[in-house]
């Protein structure tokens, strides 16, 4: 369904991203890992079109993403991006309706469809009680399940997801990447949580210095040696439920 072949992209001083390959079939959660620094973000703002490959392709649903119309590409994919803010005076129920724009005919007006998609998008990340309030009284955490439900009622076919679990709760944090798994859209979520990335996705993608290192299901990929490699980090891994688990060692003094 989504399909990155050979990516590329630098700026004067650096190659970001190299030749970086990695797919999502159709209704999964991918993972995309890797240390601070090591591309996610910047992979996908490619993915979402928002900075064209300097080489390389980008397909979602057969589509070379760089040749689609804007509005088809708002359509398509929805992007949570890291740091998803508002100076404009909005209650949470604006915000999940800017998701609704670019389904709409006439920009003004909101329809029942519209309506209905953004009242059952905040059920889904349990914020109807808050649909009213002013974005700028709602907690760090609200704010992203708001920005959840904004991308949900998007109804897109690709999901992009930057740390979407930044400022959750475990239970938030548990409930959302639930939420995603449970639906039906193909989702790439950049998360930093291993653990978490072990329990909800179905493949995981390893970014190292702008390339992939290795990518598979979370148990093939998610090894002592992998963690070590990568992250720098000493740690156990047993598996539960057939998931990996991940103990880390306090580095020695
Ligand atoms: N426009 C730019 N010009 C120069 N360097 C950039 C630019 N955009 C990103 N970078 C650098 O590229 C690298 C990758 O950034 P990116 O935000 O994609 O990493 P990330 O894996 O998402 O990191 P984090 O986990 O910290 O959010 C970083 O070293 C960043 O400083």
């Amino acid at each position: 369904m989504l399909d990155i072949r050979d990516v590329s992209w630098s700026v004067p001083a650096a190659r970001l991203l190299d030749g970086v390959t990695c797919s999502a079939p159709r209704g999964t959660l991918v993972g995309l890992l890797g240390p601070n620094g090591s591309g996610k973000t910047t992979l996908l703002r490619v993915v979402a079109g928002l900075i064209a490959p300097g080489s390389g392709t980008v397909t979602v649903a057969g589509d070379d993403v760089a040749g689609l119309p804007r509005a088809t590409a708002a359509r398509r994919i929805a992007l949570l991006a890291q740091y998803a803010e508002t100076d404009l005076d909005l209650t949470a129920l604006d915000v999940v309706l800017l998701g609704r724009t670019p389904h709409r005919r006439s920009r003004w007006s909101d329809t029942d469809t519209d309506r209905a998609a953004a009242a059952d998008a905040l059920d889904r990340v349990d914020m109807t009680g808050y649909a009213h309030r002013r974005w700028q009284t709602l907690s760090g955490g609200e704010r992203q399940r708001v920005q959840l439900a904004r991308a949900l009622a998007q109804e897109p076919q690709l999901l992009l997801l930057d740390e979407p679990t930044n400022h959750l709760d475990i239970g938030h944090q548990l409930q959302l990447l639930g939420l995603v798994r449970r639906s039906a859209v193909t989702t790439l979520a950049a998360l930093h949580d291993l653990n978490l990335a072990a329990m909800f996705c179905d493949l995981v993608v390893v970014l190292h210095h702008g390339r992939v290192v290795t990518s598979g299901p979370p148990a093939d990929v998610l090894t002592p040696a992998l963690l070590a490699d990568v992250y720098a980090v000493d740690a156990d891994v047993t598996v539960h439920d057939g998931r990996p688990v991940i103990t880390y060692r306090a580095p020695a003094a």
